[in-house]
């Protein structure tokens, strides 16, 4: 695949206008590598969405930049700072929080407590009730639902539990794995609305879609990654109206669909 643009997520440079950088990163789970030299740049305040098939590595691109995986080479450099061989706990200090794919909520506990637990390393518990009340304003469902089993709501309702309590340690970077998967179109919609907001608020999220088409919708930036690296970067407009991004991830006829889309078809993947 050709490369349309250099990097524009790189083109804007400096240490407070990057917030993350990867560098060369080489990481796989034992036997053999996963990922192959993976370079990708998160412009402060910006969505970052990382599309591409399965298996190509897009999950542990996430799991390098939080820690649940040790890059064997290159750097992760959050603000400048290479944390690419800090543990989890550091790099949460640091603010970059992780919201895996699967449901992550405990199902037997309420809303408002599975929220507090997002804020598990504050021990001020003024800081911990203002912070309640910031994020139950945002996602108006924590207050709403406060007392209710996490596990009785739906599919949706829990991924914006989810994202509430991701805020809880107040993140500048936020690492979203396919966020939308297994909702329904209103709930998509609805959740990509909340990551939208959350860029708006000045966070920085990088976003793993298999949706590519909602992804694109939402990202400033965005890169393709297949079989361990960055094959195609761009701006999410680009991506979205490039005919060979649109052959391989969202869906038969979809160029010409895409100028009026809304964030809410589910597209298949390459
Ligand atoms: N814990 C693990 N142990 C061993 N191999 C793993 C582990 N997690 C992922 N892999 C392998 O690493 C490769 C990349 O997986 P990863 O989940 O990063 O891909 P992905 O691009 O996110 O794909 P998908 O869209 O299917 O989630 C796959 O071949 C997968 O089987």
């Amino acid at each position: 695949m050709a490369e349309i643009v250099a990097d524009s997520a790189a083109a804007s440079g400096g240490d407070e206008s990057t917030i993350l950088r990867l560098k060369g990163v080489t990481a796989g789970y034992g036997a053999g590598l996963i990922l192959k030299g993976v370079d990708l740049t998160v412009p402060t305040g910006t969505i970052v969405c990382l599309i591409g098939p399965n298996g190509a590595g897009k999950s542990t691109v996430l799991k390098t930049i939080s820690g649940l995986l040790r890059p064997e080479d290159g750097q992760v450099l959050f603000r400048g700072e290479d944390i690419s061989r800090l543990s989890s706990r550091e790099r949460l200090d640091r603010g970059v929080v992780h919201v895996p794919q699967d449901r992550s909520l405990f199902p037997g506990m309420s809303v408002w407590e599975n929220v507090v637990m997002g804020a598990f390393i504050l021990k001020d518990q003024a800081l911990i009730r203002s912070r309640m009340e910031q994020v139950s304003t945002l996602f108006p469902i924590v207050a709403e639902r406060k007392n209710a089993a996490a596990g009785s709501l739906s599919g949706g309702e829990q991924k914006q539990v989810e994202l509430a309590r991701s805020l809880m340690l107040d993140p500048a970077l936020i690492l979203l794995d396919e966020p939308s998967i297994g909702l329904d179109p209103k709930a998509r919609k609805s959740v990509f609305e909340s990551i939208t907001q959350l860029a708006a608020d000045g966070r920085s999220v990088l976003l793993v879609e298999q949706n590519a088409r909602s992804g694109l919708a939402v990202a400033h930036h965005a890169a393709v990654l297949e079989a361990g690296r960055v094959a195609l970067t761009g701006t999410g407009e680009q991506l979205l109206t490039d005919p060979e991004v649109a052959r391989l991830y969202l869906g038969a006829n979809a160029v010409a669909a895409v100028s009026t889309d809304s964030p809410s078809e589910s597209a298949p993947q390459g």
